[in-house]
């Protein structure tokens, strides 16, 4: 039994905005619900009365309407919206509640000094941008990349790129040249936006060197536009950002676009190969985000919404779409651990954040470092804390009641860059549990299946979904057969999305998310989640990090378990220490549990966006060359891998 550590309000019907969206259904659709699981059952059961009640509730703003509103049910090809033309960045400048002189973007970073957009600026930026961008010969179907960190500009950017109906994607400043040019050299873009550099921390990065590396690689490009972020000099050959976003007098307009036409490109985290170019279309991601964001996260006119995220991660993509609901947005660009793990705690109080987004690994990290938020900023705005990037485990949970607050909505979310967004994650209606994510999102028919495919309550399985959702990928790009994407969700269950992880769904809807299914650790048939065992093994003062994989025995037995594990500064793994995370992991977990070899290595291979690579590890171990193993530009640190090859050199028959 999990502990309860917050419930909702006994008012949370009249203040919160899915209590608004509940008298709405009532009223314009005569539909009343028990509770959130009728409420969840009826949205993923009639999806066309729900993703249509979506759109009305919210007043999409169209050109042309939809003819229906999902035809062709299967996956993939469920088409949404039929006729419908419309456009992301009209809608999302919309902002409604903010008036023309209301904050909407708030924006922090180690590089310079803060930067406060109004309703009316932000406005005018885009305005001036597009019109910039149209100069340059940009138009619909075109590619705009941006090089470029979470700042105005790249958001401006992405506005400006949507109304024209021309196509968004964006990589960190911090990804290496290859592995920007493995994903730009598949969409081919027209136009590169870059930053000269940043600081991280106190440290000036100069990334002209790079810049100029991806530009020699990339025929497509016909302008690139800088940014002195850095305040270096634009080169010679660049535009820059001020010449882009001249005064004109062209009117801001906004293309409209069929529900599908795509809006941006994400890219998989992608360990081996190159990154999976995910296209994501306006309608879907629009729809997605305002049912998220205004439902599940009930973020409104009155929020200032954050995220810490860089603009390769997903969570940027969902973060920027917090004013289609009314929302201001929070923007930082830097070192969270600058100069200690407070700084973002401090920034949050001193924007008067009211939703503070972040990564499991980042509170974590600040438990483990025995911060206390509350005692260092005044973080009495604050209404919700969002979690992600990996399973937040139960002591997590406590440790943000126990220091951040007890008055907030703590929301664990999961998804990924596939749906940009998460498929499970909080809701004021429901109270949360430690360790637990408390519901599966309205409109997202999640399942856990067994090996032989049936639906199972209370037993750990794949996570499916069962039922199309609008922000699934339109497709990948240069794919016209649909066959990487058919390949990467549908051939394990025709029909059925398999997203790769386990799952468990307990009676009352929360479930459990206990890491990669094609990580999963599979001792004598009983299958074991990886984020049970990081909860217990970095629990220790000891381990810093630590990477889990199981290698599987052909002839049916056991297999072996091995640990890594990434140890506190000048400290070396000896007997004792050994002792000590089996008997933890023993006690916590299972005998199952006990690692049969714990290795002490510098560091755990992780992907750009912060992912444990233990599918790469398991297969260096097994004797997959490295560069077959893992796409070294695709991950944050790369020479880790070194340690995997060299063990699995000695370890060879
Ligand atoms: C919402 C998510 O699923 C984010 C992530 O883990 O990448």
């Amino acid at each position: 039994m999990t502990d309860v550590l917050w419930t909702p309000p006994a008012d949370v019907l009249q203040r919160s905005r899915i209590g608004a969206y509940l008298r709405w259904l009532a009223e314009h659709r005569g539909l009343e619900f028990a509770d959130y699981d009728a409420l969840w059952q009826w949205s993923v059961t009639d999806l066309e009365t729900f993703w249509r009640s979506i759109w009305d509730h919210f007043e999409v703003v169209a050109h042309t309407p939809p003819t229906a509103t999902l035809t062709e049910r299967g996956m993939p090809g469920a088409r949404w919206f039929p006729g419908a033309t419309l456009n992301y960045a009209e809608n999302v400048l919309r902002m409604p509640g903010k008036g023309d002189d209301d904050p909407v973007v708030v924006a922090h970073t180690q590089t310079r000094a803060p930067v406060v957009l109004t309703a009316a600026q932000l406005r005018e930026q885009v305005r001036r941008v597009a019109a910039g961008l149209r100069r340059l010969g940009v138009g619909t179907g075109d590619r705009v990349a941006a090089y470029a960190p979470n700042i105005p500009e790249t958001y401006v950017l992405l506005l400006a790129t949507a109304s024209l109906g021309a196509i968004f994607s964006s990589c960190a400043p911090e990804f290496g040249t290859r592995s920007v040019t493995d994903r730009w050299q598949q969409i081919e873009p027209k136009v590169l936006v870059a930053v000269d550099g940043y600081r991280y921390g106190d440290k000036p990065v100069d990334r002209r060197g790079e810049v100029a590396a991806i530009r020699a690689a990339l025929p497509s490009l016909r302008h690139t536009v800088s940014i002195s972020y850095l305040d270096q000099v634009v080169p010679e050959s660049a535009i820059s950002w001020a010449d882009l976003a001249a005064e004109t007098d062209e009117p801001l307009g906004f293309t409209p676009v069929p529900f599908d036409h795509p809006l941006y490109v994400l890219y998989s985290s992608g360990t081996t190969g190159l990154p999976k170019p995910i296209v994501h279309g306006h309608g879907g991601i629009l729809l997605e985000h305002l049912k998220m964001l205004a439902l599940h996260h009930d973020l409104g006119p009155a929020d200032r919404f954050f995220w810490f995220t860089t603009t390769g991660w997903m969570m940027w993509n969902f973060l920027v779409s917090g004013p289609a609901v009314g929302a201001a947005i929070v923007l930082f660009d830097g070192n969270p651990g600058h100069p200690d793990l407070g700084a973002l705690w401090r920034l949050a109080a001193e924007t008067g954040t009211t939703y503070f987004g972040t990564s499991a690994p980042f509170l974590l990290a600040c438990r483990k470092a025995g911060l206390v938020p509350r005692e260092i900023a005044d973080l009495s705005a604050l209404r919700g804390v969002g979690s992600t990037g990996a399973p937040l485990p139960a002591e997590g949970f406590t440790w943000v009641y126990d220091t951040v607050g007890t008055d907030l909505q703590l929301q664990s979310l999961s998804g990924g860059t596939d749906v940009c967004t998460g498929f499970v994650g909080g809701v004021p209606l429901l109270p949360v549990h430690a360790g637990e994510i408390t519901c599966r999102a309205l409109g997202a028919k999640v399942e856990a299946r067994s090996p032989d495919g049936t639906p199972v309550i209370g037993q750990l399985g794949e996570l499916v979904i069962t039922e199309p959702m609008p922000s699934m990928p339109v497709g990948f790009w240069n794919d016209p057969d649909g066959v990487r994407y058919r390949e990467a969700y549908f051939d394990v269950y025709p029909g059925v999305w398999r997203h790769g992880d386990w799952i468990t769904i307990n009676e009352r809807g929360g479930c459990v998310i206990t890491g990669r299914s094609d990580a999963t650790l599979n001792r004598g048939g009983v299958r074991l989640g990886t984020a049970e065992f990081y909860s217990v093994v970095e629990g220790l003062d000891e381990v810093v990090d630590s990477v889990v994989v199981h290698l599987e025995d052909d002839e049916g037995g056991a297999g072996e378990l091995l640990l890594f594990v990434v140890l506190a500064e000048g400290l070396t793994l000896d007997d004792e220490l050994r002792k000590k995370i089996c008997r933890e992991l023993r006690t916590a977990l299972s005998p199952r549990h006990v690692p049969d070899e714990i290795h002490q290595v510098r560091a755990v291979p992780r992907t750009l966006s912060a992912k444990k690579l233990e599918v790469p590890v398991k297969k260096i171990l097994t004797g997959t060359p490295v560069d077959q193993a893992a796409a070294k530009g695709a991950l944050a640190n790369p020479e880790s891998l070194t340690a995997f090859a060299t063990l699995a050199q000695h370890r060879a028959p």
